[in-house]
């Protein structure tokens, strides 16, 4: 059932890229295939003929090979450039519909899970080969329309000559044992091949040049690398060399058999059971077969490519419906009112056995500004990612006034969010669009990346560099900038800052790489700007952070611990009760006097 959707959708794929050259190639394909079995049968009409002295079935054999000969050449001539460009369409094709499939996943999951990543990987990186698919296909439909000729030509002189293009089977099915060997092996090594690719990257990287040079790691990843290589093509020449030995034995049996009945069909002529044309027949066929196993056998490992990346990629369509999160329509909300609840939210990472958050009870206030605070673990960025909808939680609900985040449309929701985090991207591009991607509609709109670099505190960082907004960031360029750890944070900041009024700004350490007292006069700034904001919109702002002369700032103070909610109030009622919040704000405190 499974391999039948499989091949529908090698077929629809296929024909969908470019339906006329691929109709006109299918014409052309079953035509071509069956001239050299017809063309052969024309040669045993003529050598019967010639013996016989008959000149109607000299003609006859002359007319056939003729045709054969003016079929073929206009099947190659026209056929060629239809079956490339089908092919490049499909290849095309093929890309924009992972793209699809995998922008069309709303959440994070696909990322995490390594099953999901590694096939994306697979598929991502064979797009081009499944563009083959159609010259694959039409390949395959060519090969049945000629074994079915030479079959009934073969047939036609003895039944018994039908054991030859059997035993050739014996060829395509080793062939086949051997190409799913490789495939496993290559397969088997993928984690491996993950790991080479992201060593070379840290050793190519000059970010992390610096630790490499320090902590004198450079040699330690050339043998990691080394070693994982030498592992990796172990597998593949292995198993290389196991397909090579099993094609040798069954090759040597075939041919043993094709002497035989070449010997056995030369016998009953003499012995005036055939014709001298029944053996020319055999004779000419008989290599045809060879030659038509051999083919299929070198084919079959790209029939079984083509058949296994449409098998994943059939895989990863029914995973995106599955997780399309499509049963979300709602609109999002222009403004909030009551503001967002979580009620008994629990959440295990996909894969993971254990729940990450568990029972959190918490009321985000409309026009408010959280602060989460907690140790390292505590659960605080997994809240956030809940928040902004790249998971649904495991158990309980996220209500937005009310309504059930998970019927909200994603998109919509996301529309509504801005966000800012400690690990951000670092976009190599021109500074206007490093901060204009915040709000891609308004990109161009020099006030508004003017005001979000000014909210981001970055003007200095603008006012610094060669050509201020229209700068190159990125040391690949010849005339791009490099930045600090900092100033990056600060493009980043205002990035988050491009969409003046979102109903949920989500601020996760993302001043992390900033000194105290940059990070304490950007909130202040903000924050007063924030609250201007907030009435009009119903806002929220959560923030994370491990500082507590900001956390103070905010209006409600979160206080986590392994995945639960310990402590919810002000600075000051925390303070009061004297727990864990007070205990480590005393603490930090302390450092800095
Ligand atoms: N993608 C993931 N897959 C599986 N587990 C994860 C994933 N991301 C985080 N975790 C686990 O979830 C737990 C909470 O992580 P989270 O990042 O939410 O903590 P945090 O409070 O933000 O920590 P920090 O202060 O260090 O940023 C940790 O035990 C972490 O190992």
């Amino acid at each position: 059932m499974r391999s039948l959707r499989i091949f529908r959708l090698w077929l629809t794929t296929s024909f969908r890229a470019a339906p006329l050259p691929m109709a006109i190639s299918t014409v052309l394909v079953a035509a071509r295939a069956v001239t050299a079995p017809t063309q052969t049968y024309g040669v045993s009409r003529l050598v019967d003929g010639l013996a016989a002295d008959r000149p109607s079935t000299i003609g006859w054999g002359i007319g056939i090979i003729v045709a054969g000969l003016a079929v073929a050449f206009v099947a190659d001539v026209v056929g060629f450039p239809l079956q490339t460009t089908a092919q490049e369409r499909m290849a095309g094709r093929v890309h924009a519909d992972l793209l699809d499939v995998t922008t069309g996943i709303p959440g994070l999951a696909h990322h995490e899970r390594p099953d999901v990543s590694d096939r994306l990987e697979i598929v991502r990186e064979r797009a081009w080969r499944m563009g083959a698919g159609s010259e694959v296909l039409l390949w395959l439909f060519g090969t049945v329309t000629n074994t079915v000729t030479v079959l009934s030509l073969l047939g036609s002189v003895h039944p018994l000559l039908l054991l030859l293009p059997l035993l050739g089977t014996a060829r395509i099915w080793s062939a086949y044992l051997s190409s799913t060997r490789q495939q496993k092996a290559w397969e088997d090594s993928m984690p491996q091949e993950r790991l080479v690719d992201r060593l070379i990257e840290v050793a190519k990287d000059p970010r992390t040049g610096l630790e490499l040079r320090v902590f004198g790691l450079g040699q330690v990843l050339l043998d990691r690398i080394f070693s994982l290589q030498t592992e990796r093509f172990r597998r593949r020449v292995d198993a290389a060399r196991w397909g090579g030995k099993v094609d040798g034995a069954v090759r040597l049996v075939f041919g043993l058999a094709y002497a035989g009945a070449v010997v056995w069909v030369v016998a009953r002529a003499r012995a005036g059971e055939q014709t001298a044309g029944d053996v020319v027949l055999v004779l000419l066929l008989a290599s045809q077969v060879d030659q038509m196993t051999g083919g299929i056998a070198q084919n079959v490992y790209w029939v079984g490519e083509v058949v296994r990346s449409f098998s994943r990629y059939d895989w990863l369509r029914e995973y995106a419906k599955d997780n399309s999160w499509k049963a979300g329509t709602t609109p999002a909300p222009a403004r909030l009112t009551s503001g967002i609840e979580l009620r008994n939210v629990g959440f295990a990472y996909p894969g993971a056995d254990s729940a990450v958050l568990s029972g959190i009870d918490l009321r985000l206030p409309a026009g408010s500004a959280i602060a989460l605070v907690g140790e390292n673990g505590a659960g605080k960025t997994t809240l956030v990612k809940l928040l902004a909808r790249m998971y649904d939680p495991t158990t309980g609900q996220v209500l937005v006034d009310g309504t059930d985040l998970a019927s909200i449309a994603p998109d919509s929701w996301r529309a509504q969010l801005s966000a800012g985090f400690q690990d951000f991207v670092k976009f190599e591009l021109i500074v206007r669009e490093v901060v204009g991607l915040g709000d891609v509609g308004r990109m161009s709109d020099e006030a508004a990346v003017g005001l979000a670099v000014s909210r981001g505190d970055a003007e200095s960082v603008v006012a610094g560099l060669p050509r201020g907004l229209d700068t190159q960031l990125g040391k690949k360029f010849t005339d791009g900038v490099e930045l600090s750890g900092g100033q990056w944070q600060r493009l980043a900041l205002a990035r988050a800052f491009m969409r003046e009024r979102p109903l949920l700004l989500l601020l996760d350490e993302p001043t992390a790489a900033l000194d105290p007292e940059a990070e304490h006069r950007l909130y202040e700034q903000y924050a007063a700007a924030a609250k201007i904001a907030a009435a009009e919109t119903g806002g929220i702002t959560v923030l994370v952070s491990h500082r507590f002369s900001t956390v103070r700032m905010a209006d409600l103070i979160v206080v986590m611990h392994q995945g639960r909610i310990e402590e919810v109030g002000t600075h000051e009622a925390l303070l009061a009760a004297n727990t864990r919040y007070a205990d480590l704000f005393n603490l930090q405190a302390r450092a800095y006097r």
